[in-house]
C-alpha cells in the first residue's frame, strides 16, 4: 500500500469484472475501476507498485506512461513517508510531465499507531503542490473521492468545453475530504 499505483484513463467502456478485496473492504489498488463524472464513464486502470521495500527494484515502466499516480504512505510507518520524496524526485524524473500526483496518507484509522501527523501529509504535499488527504482502505474514507477527483481531472483535460471553467484537483479534494474523526495528540 505504500508503493505508487499509477492509474491511466481509457475511453469510456464497460466496468471490468473487480476481484473482490481481501483485507481491508475499499481497495486503494484494485486492478480497475470505473467512476463515472458528469455522465462520462472515466476507466482507470491500476497498476500497483512494489512497497518501499523494493522500492529500487521498481522499473520505471510502471509508472512512466501512467496519466495519474497516487502516491499513498502509512501514517503508522514513518520510513513510508520518507520515502515520498524520493518517489517524487523519481516521478519528476521520468513520468509524464503532466502527470495527475496525488499523496495519500493511508491507515487514516488506526489513530493510536499514527507517527505521521496529518499537517506533515499537508505540508510535504504543498511543497510539491498536489493535493493531498488521508484515507483508510479499511472504512473507505476518502477512497472513492481520491479516484473520483483523478477522474475528474483527466476527464476534464480530455474533454474541455469551451464555456466550463477550469478544475482545480486541490481545490475540489479540500472543499470535499473527510478528516478523521478521532485525532491522535501528535
Ligand atoms: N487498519 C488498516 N489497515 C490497512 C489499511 N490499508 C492496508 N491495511 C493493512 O496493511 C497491511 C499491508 O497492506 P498492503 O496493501 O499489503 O500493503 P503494501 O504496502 O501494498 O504491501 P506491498 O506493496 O506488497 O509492500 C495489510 O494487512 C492490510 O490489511 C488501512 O487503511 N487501515
Amino acid at each position: 500500500m505504500t508503493g505508487t499505483p499509477g492509474t491511466a484513463a481509457t475511453r469510456d467502456g464497460e466496468a471490468p469484472e473487480r476481484s473482490p478485496p481481501c483485507g481491508p473492504s475499499h481497495d486503494l489498488t484494485g486492478k480497475n475501476k470505473v467512476v463515472t463524472v458528469d455522465g462520462v464513464r472515466v476507466k482507470l486502470q491500476i497498476w500497483d507498485t512494489a512497497g518501499q521495500e523494493r522500492f529500487r527494484s521498481v522499473t520505471h515502466a510502471y509508472y512512466r506512461d501512467a496519466q495519474a499516480l497516487l502516491l499513498l504512505y502509512d501514517i503508522t510507518n514513518k520510513s513510508s513517508f520518507d520515502n515520498i520524496r524520493a518517489w517524487l524526485t523519481e516521478i519528476h524524473e521520468y513520468a509524464q510531465r503532466d502527470v495527475v500526483i496525488m499523496l495519500l496518507g493511508n491507515k487514516a484509522d488506526v489513530s493510536t499507531e499514527r507517527v505521521i501527523r496529518s499537517e506533515d501529509g499537508e505540508m510535504l504535499a504543498r511543497e510539491y503542490g498536489v493535493p493531498f488527504m488521508e484515507t483508510s482502505a479499511k472504512t473507505g474514507m476518502n477512497v472513492e473521492l481520491a479516484f473520483l477527483a483523478i477522474a475528474k481531472e483527466l476527464k476534464y483535460r480530455a474533454r474541455r468545453q469551451a464555456d466550463e471553467p477550469s478544475f482545480q484537483i486541490r481545490d475540489y479534494v479540500e472543499s470535499q475530504k473527510k478528516r478523521p474523526s478521532c485525532c491522535s495528540f501528535l
